[in-house]
């Protein structure tokens, strides 16, 4: 009876496995250990420059004695690093360690000439902390999650190793050694195993990424190994599985889920492999196979190193640190989403999370045009009840950042040299005054900016929009005759020829079609007439009112 019902459960898990989703008997745990690059001027224990992206089209440009570990070379701590781990630390809400120390970690391989590594083992740099999750802003199942950091320590990035298969030894694997990428200062940020659905650790790497990002310590890429995630997992009580070498978010989660299922199986006596053992795998991009087991693991001889000393911060340093830091993003999207803004999620997030990666503009840079068009739009219309700030995030996100895009202008030169937010509220504000119509206000903006690109975007001065306006003729017309608007509207429902389109207009079918009627009469009138006036006129031929 029992095993019967043990075989049912069994059929059901492995269902549940196979289709990804996680069965309620099997319980899921991770970790995370995050290995992230800072982009400090300097290497962590020398002065070569640190640039390990230029490792593939040059190797070894970047490496002192120090980095090749050439005996007699001593490391010399670079303070940036420190800089930039007390602030990621005081981000998470960490506790920094006023005195911390670096120890040897030693083991043998190419890529390690030291013969160790230096890092952090018993003193790490911070402890605790914790990165909220929420559904609102993070796209988790459960309301808030909380995870906890376990903590955090600075460490030297090793040497790259890359491996010619068809080497020129015969028989024999060649592996090439760039140093361009040793001794760039690292922080391995570890977790505690509080993740338990893979969409937590999708929205975790998310968020640090934005972190990073947002506290210009590292670029924050997953691809070029700026940051590198290693995943613990465990299910129920098989010991946990430390996962490697995950390339992007993609093979992180489904590396995850691939090994959900081989240890539901493993616990079951199941046909996947594998042994129920603490283990190293990595991802082949369909399964996790085994790297090493814990009978192949290293005694690192863990000890304190004797060329350097402890790090010690003084208390003003993490003082003046929390008062550099900026607003969190969450706080920072929840500010634009309430008053005076009134943002969507969406458009909250575009101007708080980096996603849009060129070399126009950043979005921080778009949140600040953002902001002072907005300060200076409600100032100009102070005394109007029916001002739409709607449509400056609008105009900003879609027109302007569209046309930038598309010209190639740096949102940085654009306001420096032509239309700084002052300029653009003005047009905002004719525009919402109906002195210009939306689609004369888009071409005129087009036009200027194609101007200001044909001369290398050198300076504008006095840009004026009332007298553009004048120039190109654009003013809207405040004087249209009645009997002649009439006429108009009359013969473009009469061209257009479409009876059914009027009767579903007529019926309420379909009312946005009067929104294309008055598209066809903004061209007739070529965008010189007030929107409102034609689509009164409209009405009252179709009598919708
Ligand atoms: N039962 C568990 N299931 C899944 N993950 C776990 C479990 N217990 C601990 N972990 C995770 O394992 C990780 C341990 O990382 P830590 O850096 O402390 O040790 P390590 O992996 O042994 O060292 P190394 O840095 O040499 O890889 C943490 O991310 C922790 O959350
Ligand atoms: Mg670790
Ligand atoms: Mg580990």
């Amino acid at each position: 009876m029992l095993r019967g019902n043990y075989r049912i459960l069994s059929r059901v898990a492995r269902r549940h496995a196979s289709s990804n989703t996680l069965s309620s008997k099997y319980e899921l745990t991770c970790g995370l250990e995050i290995h992230t690059q800072l982009n400090t001027k300097n290497k962590l224990f020398s002065m070569s420059s640190n640039k390990s992206f230029e490792s593939l089209a040059h190797p070894n440009i970047n490496a002192s004695y120090f980095d090749v570990a050439l005996p007699g070379t001593q490391p010399v701590l670079n303070y940036e690093a420190v800089l930039f781990a007390a602030k990621l630390a005081v981000s998470l809400h960490g506790t920094v360690n006023i005195n911390s120390q670096f120890d040897r970690k030693h083991y043998f391989y190419g890529d390690q000439p030291q013969g160790y590594q230096i890092t952090q083992h018993y003193h790490p740099f911070s402890k605790g902390g914790y990165i909220m999750l929420s559904k609102e802003f993070d796209g988790i199942d459960q309301d808030l999650s909380k995870i906890n950091i376990t903590q955090l320590q600075i460490e030297q990035d090793t040497a790259r190793s890359s491996y010619l298969h068809q080497s020129l030894i015969e028989g024999r694997e060649e592996a090439l050694i760039d140093f361009n990428r040793s001794n760039v200062p690292l922080i391995e940020l570890v977790t505690e195993p509080d993740f338990h659905d893979v969409k937590q650790v999708k929205a975790f790497i998310k968020k640090y990424q934005n972190l990073v990002r947002q506290l210009h310590i590292s670029t924050g890429d997953l691809e070029t190994g700026s940051i590198r995630v290693d995943v613990n997992v465990s299910v129920n009580e098989h010991p946990r599985v430390e996962l490697k070498n995950l390339p992007n978010t993609s093979s992180i989660l489904n590396a995850i889920k691939y090994e959900y299922k081989r240890q539901v199986e493993v616990l079951e006596g199941g046909s996947l492999g594998g042994s129920k053992a603490v283990e190293t795998r990595g991802w082949d991009g369909e399964k996790t196979t085994l790297l090493r087991s814990k009978e192949s693991a290293v005694d690192y001889r863990y000890m304190a190193d004797p060329e350097l000393p402890p790090v010690t911060l003084s208390p003003d340093v993490l003082v003046n640190v929390k008062k550099s830091l900026t607003q969190s993003a969450d706080d920072c999207i929840r500010e634009l989403m309430a008053e005076p803004y009134n943002l969507t999620l969406k458009d909250a997030k575009i101007l708080t999370i980096q996603n849009d990666f060129n070399d126009l503009y950043n979005n921080e840079e778009v949140r600040q045009y953002y902001l002072e068009t907005f300060n200076i739009y409600m100032l100009l219309l102070k005394d109007d009840n029916k001002k739409k700030p709607k449509i400056i995030v609008s105009w900003i996100l879609h027109e302007l950042l569209g046309n930038l895009k598309k010209l190639e202008i740096p949102l940085k030169k654009l306001n420096e040299n032509m239309l700084p937010p002052e300029l653009f509220a003005e047009l905002l504000v004719l525009i919402h005054k109906q002195i210009i119509s939306n689609s004369s206000a888009k071409m005129l903006l087009f036009h200027i900016l194609e101007e200001f690109k044909a001369n290398d975007c050198v300076k504008v001065e006095n840009l004026d929009f009332k007298a553009l306006i004048k120039k190109y003729d654009l003013e809207v017309q405040t004087d249209v005759s009645k009997t002649e608007l009439e006429q108009n509207c009359r013969d473009i429902i009469t061209e257009l020829n479409n009876p059914k389109m009027i009767d579903d207009i007529k019926s309420g079918k379909k009312k946005n079609s009067l929104k294309y009627l008055v598209g066809l009469g903004m061209r007739k009138y070529q965008g010189k007439i007030k929107v409102q006036e034609l689509e009164n006129m409209f009405k009252q031929i179709l009598e919708l009112e």
